[in-house]
């Protein structure tokens, strides 16, 4: 799928630095990245990783155009038409890796990491971290949601209050691989295969004389999908009556009432006062559905109260992650080649260790216990490290308090960054958004119960070989005293 033209939707200091590095003649030397965020958010135990479907399209059709070129010319006078002849030539030549779409994910691992000549690496910073941090963010907040309403039904009803058009569908998109299990946007329905739903809206109900009436309209004009909107006028005194009234007119004709939505008020009560009027009815199929406002913490409070809501629309507290609006997800050079085409391991050394970044290029393995087919530990391996690979015993340590560890060796080393791109080209299809769901779910499965908890989980150890906690001993030492 072709999702247009970003070659420029980066940052102005990536082309000042591509340009530097030309004119120095260092534009061809390679360089490992890599991608991580430092702090998970909303308090939650881990995080859903998304973003690749669209970051892997991104890079393939990587391209400046003519217009791009004149722009950047018209920009900055210092650049030097070979530097744009350079650009019109650009392309992807690099390795891409990254952990797939799904895959829960927690602080300061590697979940993207880019292998490729400095000029290319350097570009494609601004828009991965834009797409990674948004997508990821809003799939992690959707889980959060998923863990409370369990198997009650999930819809996502955001787009009137998301941040501008792109937000709106990627958003759905991430909320459906999360578990969620619809839409309300009919282009994220198009684009991404996620099935669609729709009641209706107050101004159906106040575009008609009469509620009884507005109800029936609609039920004829849709008999197969009547879900009623009842909180207009009074919800207990005329929203649910009426329903019922075009319930038993749709009963006649062999149709049912699919469900009415409550959308204001104190939804426990009034879920529990219709349930029993419908109930009472002769309609114990039918559906509530609720919304307003919902986020994992009224939900779960509504369920503790006893609600009678069997599907949830989830909208702007979602698609907006209105608790925390950014995931501070970062992209630090690890390594660069050296005059003698060797690699270097790189540092940034920061007065706050947690900002201290871990040198070298490395793989991230999920240390998955083969009795208990339960995750340990993640476990970040310098780029060639052999043991863990062939399941050796293994020392995990905690990398602020290293005194803390344990050994292991009845384990499954899972390596989770896949090839993506291996010297510019898609190494293989990029899995589907229905497999990915799945996938998702099945990672769930691996992790004990105190890591996924909503409330203070505990935290999920991400642990150093000894050579890559060895090799950043080394360099803070060389480079920060
Ligand atoms: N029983 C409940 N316990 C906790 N929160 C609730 C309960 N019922 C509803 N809520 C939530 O409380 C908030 C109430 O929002 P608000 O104050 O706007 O009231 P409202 O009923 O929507 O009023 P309005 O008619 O103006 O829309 C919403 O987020 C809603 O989901
Ligand atoms: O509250 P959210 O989680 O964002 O969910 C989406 C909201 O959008 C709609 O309200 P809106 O007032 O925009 O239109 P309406 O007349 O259809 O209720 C809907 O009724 C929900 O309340
Ligand atoms: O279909 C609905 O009920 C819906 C869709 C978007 C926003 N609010 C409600």
């Amino acid at each position: 799928m072709s999702y247009g033209d970003y070659a420029l939707h980066t940052d102005k200091y990536q082309i000042n630095m591509m340009y530097a590095h030309w004119v120095q003649g260092t534009h061809n030397r390679m360089a490992v990245f890599e991608a991580y965020f430092r702090k998970l958010p909303f308090g939650n135990g881990f995080g859903v990783f998304a973003g690749l479907e669209r970051i892997a399209a991104y890079i393939r059709e990587l391209r400046f155009t003519e217009e791009d070129v004149a722009y950047l010319a018209e920009q900055e006078e210092n650049y030097r038409p070979e530097f744009l002849d350079a650009l019109r030539e650009f392309r992807f030549t690099g390795h891409l890796h990254a952990v797939p779409e799904g895959t829960l994910v927690f602080p300061n691992e590697p979940l993207i990491r880019v292998e490729a000549r400095i000029f290319e690496a350097q570009l494609v910073e601004t828009a991965i971290l834009n797409f990674m941090n948004y997508q990821t963010l809003i799939a992690t907040k959707a889980a959060r949601v998923k863990l409370v309403a369990g198997e009650d039904s999930l819809l996502e009803f955001g787009t009137r209050r998301a941040q501008e058009a792109d937000a709106a569908i990627w958003g759905a998109r991430a909320a459906y691989i999360a578990g969620f299990h619809g839409t309300s946007n009919l282009r994220a329905g198009k684009l991404f295969g996620i099935p669609t739903k729709g009641t209706h809206a107050h101004a159906w109900v106040q575009a008609h004389a009469e509620e009884e009436e507005a109800f029936l309209r609609y039920a004829e004009a849709l008999p197969d999908q009547v879900t009623l909107l009842v909180d207009t006028y009074d919800t207990l005194k005329s929203g649910v009556p009426n329903a019922i009234k075009v319930g038993r007119k749709l009963a006649a004709q062999g149709k049912k009432l699919s469900g009415i939505r409550l959308d204001s008020g104190d939804l426990a009560y009034l879920s529990q006062q219709a349930r029993r009027m419908l109930d009472e009815a002769g309609f114990p199929d039918t559906k509530i559905m609720a919304s307003n406002d919902l986020d994992e913490h009224v939900i779960f409070n509504l369920k503790a109260q006893g609600a009678r809501i069997d599907a949830w629309g989830v909208g702007t507290q979602l698609i907006t992650a209105a608790d925390q609006p950014s995931l501070g997800g970062v992209y630090k050079l690890t390594a660069r080649e050296k005059a003698d085409g060797s690699y270097e391991p790189v540092i940034k050394v920061s007065g706050n260790p947690e900002k201290v970044t871990t040198p070298g290029k490395k793989e991230l393995y999920r240390i998955v216990d083969r009795k208990t087919r339960k995750a340990e530990a993640d476990y970040i391996a310098l780029d060639g490290e052999e043991d863990v690979k062939q399941g050796a015993r293994i020392k995990l340590f905690d990398p602020i308090h290293p005194y803390l560890h344990k050994f292991v060796e009845d384990y499954e080393a899972m390596a989770l960054l896949q090839p993506v791109f291996r010297d510019g080209e898609l190494v293989s299809k990029l899995p589907s958004l229905e497999e990915i769901r799945l996938y998702h779910k099945q990672q769930l499965s691996l992790f004990w119960p105190e890591y996924l908890r909503k409330l203070n989980p505990a935290v999920y150890p991400v642990d150093l070989s000894i050579a890559a906690w060895d090799k950043k001993m080394e360099l803070l030492h060389r480079r920060g005293g």
